[in-house]
This record gives C-alpha cells, structure tokens and sequence, in this order.
C-alpha cells in the first residue's frame, strides 16, 4: 500500500474504528455479530497498519487498545466516592415473604420490584467522563477497591466510548462463561498448572494479571446493572436504569424483569433455579430490588446493606462441572 497522506490515514482510521467498535458492539454486547471475522479481520489489519505508520492518529477508544500489552507493576488502590454496597441475603420463601412485609410496613403500600439474576462474577464499577471510559476499578471492601482500568479495557464488552458524551459511573458484574472455562482449565491441565475452581474464580484471577495480554486473552464478559452517578441521566426505577445502560452501550441481562408481588418474584425464581443450567453463565441467586428509586430512598441502608434490596441465595449444589 503506498503511503497515505496524513490527512488520508486520519480519515480513513477515523472510519475504520467507527466501523469495528461497531462491529465488536454487535459481536460483544449485542451478541449478533452483522459481519463474518475475516470482514472485522481485514478492517482491523488495515487500521493496525495505519497507526504503525502514524501512531498519533491512536485514540483511547481505538479496537488496538484492546489487546493489552503492558506489564503493571501493581495495582494502585481506588476510593469509591459512592460505596458499592452488600445485600442481605435470603434462602427460603418464607424469608422472602418476610422481606417483603418489612417493605411494604415501612412503605404503606405493596410494591413492585425489578427482579434480576445475580451473576456469580466479579463487581466492577467503570467511571466514564464525557463518554470515554477512563477508569475501572474492583469492588475491593465495598470503600477502597483496586483500578484495574487496563485489564478491564481488554473485555470486549466494555465500552471504551459512550454511544453520549455522558460522565457517569455504573457497577456490575465481570464473569468467565462456563464455556471459555472449561476450555481454560482444559488448557491450563495440558500446560500441567493448576486448574481453576469454578468460572469465578477464573475471572477474579484474570482480572487480578499484571500482564495485561493475558486478561485480553481470557474472554471475558460482564454484565452492568447499578447506576451509580446519574450524570444528567434522570431514570425513576432500575427497569429503567438498566434500559438506558443498554442504550449507552452497556452490555446488560436480558433477563431481568418487573414483578407486581412476592408471588411473581417466587415464580420468577423457581423458574431460574431450574433452568439455570441452559444459562451461558453462572448465577448463584437472584436479586430483589424495589423498583422505584424515591421507595429506595426512602428505605435507605442499615449499617452495611440497602433495606430496599435483598438477594434470593440457591443452595449450593454438588460443584457444578
Ligand atoms: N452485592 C451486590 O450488591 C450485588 C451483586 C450482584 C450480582 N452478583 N449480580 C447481579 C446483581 C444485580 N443484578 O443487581 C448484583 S447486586
């Protein structure tokens, strides 16, 4: 290829990365790739070169930021300026129905609840200004977490800009699907080291290199689920939040639900219990949520957890395979 102009490559590159962040968002968060890997392949190629010939038309959100390459020397330590809270547990109906006679004693009035599967991953918050994703950080003690901003630009799910220049902050869920981890453990015992416990733990040591080649490696996902720092965005309920998450670019679950009663929610979660085998992931519960974020306010938190929220616990069945 002869030389390009520098205008040209500025142009073209402009293009190239427009057109394979979309791509990667239809392969990645929407899971409905639009073209075949040797059509992103190409594009991909063709960009690599024109930013080995120009390396200051790279941008942070450019796809080659995404395969890693750097060596932390360790991980500095991150304060959340909003807590990432814990949720009270519940593992029976009757402890369910009694969660929901607390909140609608404190409310005066039956509320709805957004119902949602919980991931058995890691919780990640991902702080975004003016649309660019600028650090990512683990839950840590709830206060004080770890930034793992450079592993975590390396899963494909992770938007690196905002479909809105919006400076917001969300929490969610970083998770190995079961197939990528029996294909890692399947690997790591033909490399004779030692073999992961379950997907979680897979995850949490991918997220946890400092050689950040090996976290692109590892086929991460996530799924985000809490609005932390509204920004302008102005959602009423979480059915809504997740929806303007999904808007933005996020990937979210498709599964979450709004529920008129405790009985719904009962339904909803004996339907998960038994099917959450056919899931490309693990779930180890599911969580309850009152709806209506003015309900949440009201209710608020005890020492560690929100009133408005618990967490439905399955019990723990022989390892799964
Ligand atoms: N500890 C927590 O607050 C949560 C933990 C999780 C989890 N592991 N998966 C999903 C959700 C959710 N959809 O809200 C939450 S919330």
């Amino acid at each position: 290829m002869e030389a390009m102009t520098f205008q040209a490559a500025e142009k073209r590159s402009a293009e190239l990365r427009d057109e394979l962040n979309q791509y990667s968002y239809e392969y990645y968060v929407q899971d409905q790739p639009s073209v075949e890997d040797f059509v992103y392949d190409k594009k991909y190629q063709e960009l690599v070169e024109i930013e080995t010939e120009y390396p200051d038309l790279i941008t942070p959100e450019s796809p080659t930021q995404r395969v890693g390459g750097k060596i932390l020397e360790g991980f500095e330590k991150v304060v959340h300026d909003i807590p990432l809270y814990s949720l009270n547990d519940v593992f029976n109906k009757e402890e369910l129905i009694a969660f929901d006679e607390r909140v609608k004693k404190a409310v005066g009035h039956p509320v709805s609840y957004c119902v949602e599967l919980k991931i058995d991953g890691l919780s990640i918050s991902l702080k975004y200004e003016n649309g660019v994703f600028v650090q990512g950080a683990t839950r840590g003690d709830g206060t004080v977490g770890e930034n793992i901003t450079e592993n975590l630009k390396t899963v494909k799910s992770i938007p690196l800009r905002l479909k809105e220049p919006l400076s917001i902050e969300v929490r969610g869920e970083c998770y190995m699907p079961k197939a990528s981890f029996v294909k890692l453990n399947q690997q790591r015992e033909e490399e004779g080291k030692e073999v992961f416990a379950n997907p979680r733990n897979a995850a949490a040591g991918s997220l946890r290199q400092l050689d950040t080649r090996v976290a692109a490696k590892r086929n991460l996902s996530t799924f985000l689920y809490t609005l932390a720092d509204f920004g302008p965005l102005e959602s009423t309920t979480q059915d809504h939040a997740l929806n303007e998450m999904s808007r933005l670019g996020f990937r979210t679950n498709p599964e979450h639900r709004v529920c008129e009663t405790i009985d719904e929610v009962w339904e909803y979660i004996e339907n998960f219990h038994e099917t959450r085998e056919q899931l490309d992931y693990e779930i180890d519960g599911i969580v309850i949520k009152v709806n209506d974020f003015s309900i949440q306010d009201d209710l608020g938190f005890t020492v560690k957890a929100p009133r408005w929220a618990t967490a439905y616990k399955f019990p723990p069945e022989e390892a799964q395979t």
